[in-house]
């Protein structure tokens, strides 16, 4: 997937990153992975289990710095930004959805979802509203006042994903986001998230390993061993893992 070096980002792409290069502790993670991301699009990161997904997440979202490869958000360099820009960057036009939930036990859960917007400076009561507004759309209203510890492991996921979509970011990267979730809960959630990701016109990248997650997606790029592949390469190769393991 090498592209050429004089090719600039195009326009409609938010998300731009070409022949990205990283390894964790020596061992390649992303070999040489190019991709677009187009303006409100729903896009799949698929592969299996070790195949690169959170680290290319990682690099598209200035989590983590590519050893080689260019990663542009809006036609702006994130590769050579500093660390504090990066920061501000995640800060005010991302969000990120972890497979484990991670909300600040001390806080409550309207607490948790208004905090990216008391962050980026929101007025205490505008916070407040909407976290609360967004809480009640995903059906959890209810636990607006509960700490996470009182809540269902499902529950603080519902939460996490509800902080995500409330700070209204340019691009929401899930990784995972349903991980946690037993499937008809999975379902609704993964159904709220797309819908309202859609309502919204917020892109989203969303990393996982299950088909009918992968689905709900517009388009759906797939990474073996760290390198991008097409979907019908990655099925030969599990194909033939299951065969060898049946025998
Ligand atoms: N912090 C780290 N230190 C060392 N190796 C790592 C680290 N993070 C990832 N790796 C390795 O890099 C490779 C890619 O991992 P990555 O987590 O990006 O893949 P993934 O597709 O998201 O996997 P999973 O579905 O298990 O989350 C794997 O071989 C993994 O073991």
């Amino acid at each position: 997937m090498a592209v050429p070096p004089d090719i600039a980002p195009p326009d409609n792409d938010v998300l731009w990153a070409r022949s990205l290069h990283h390894t964790h502790s020596g061992s390649p993670a992303l070999t040489d992975v190019s991709l677009g991301v187009r303006e409100s699009e729903i896009l799949a990161v698929t592969g299996p289990r070790g195949s690169g997904k959170t680290t290319l997440l990682g690099c598209l979202s200035g989590r983590i710095v590519p050893e080689q490869g260019e990663v542009w958000f809006n036609s702006v360099p994130v590769h050579t930004m500093g660390a504090l820009s990066r920061e501000r960057l995640r800060r005010d036009r991302f969000a990120w959805i972890s497979p484990e939930p991670d909300l600040v036990p001390e806080l409550t859960v309207w607490e948790n979802t208004a905090l990216p917007l008391l962050l980026r400076g929101e007025g205490h009561r505008a916070a407040k509203a909407t976290a609360l507004e967004w809480l009640e759309r995903l059906d959890i209203g209810a636990l607006a006042r509960k700490r996470p510890a009182a809540l269902l492991q499902s529950e603080r996921q519902r939460v996490a994903i509800t902080r995500a979509l409330a700070s209204a970011p340019t691009v929401l990267f899930a990784d995972e986001p349903t991980a946690p979730l037993h499937r008809a809960d999975s379902v609704h959630v993964l159904r709220t998230l797309t819908a309202a990701a859609r309502s919204h016109r917020t892109t989203v990248v969303l990393a996982t390993n299950d088909a009918r997650t992968a689905a709900l997606a517009d388009r759906t790029v797939t990474l073996l061993d760290g390198r991008r592949v097409s979907s019908a390469q990655a099925e030969d190769v599990e194909g033939r893992a299951a065969c060898s393991l049946s025998v």
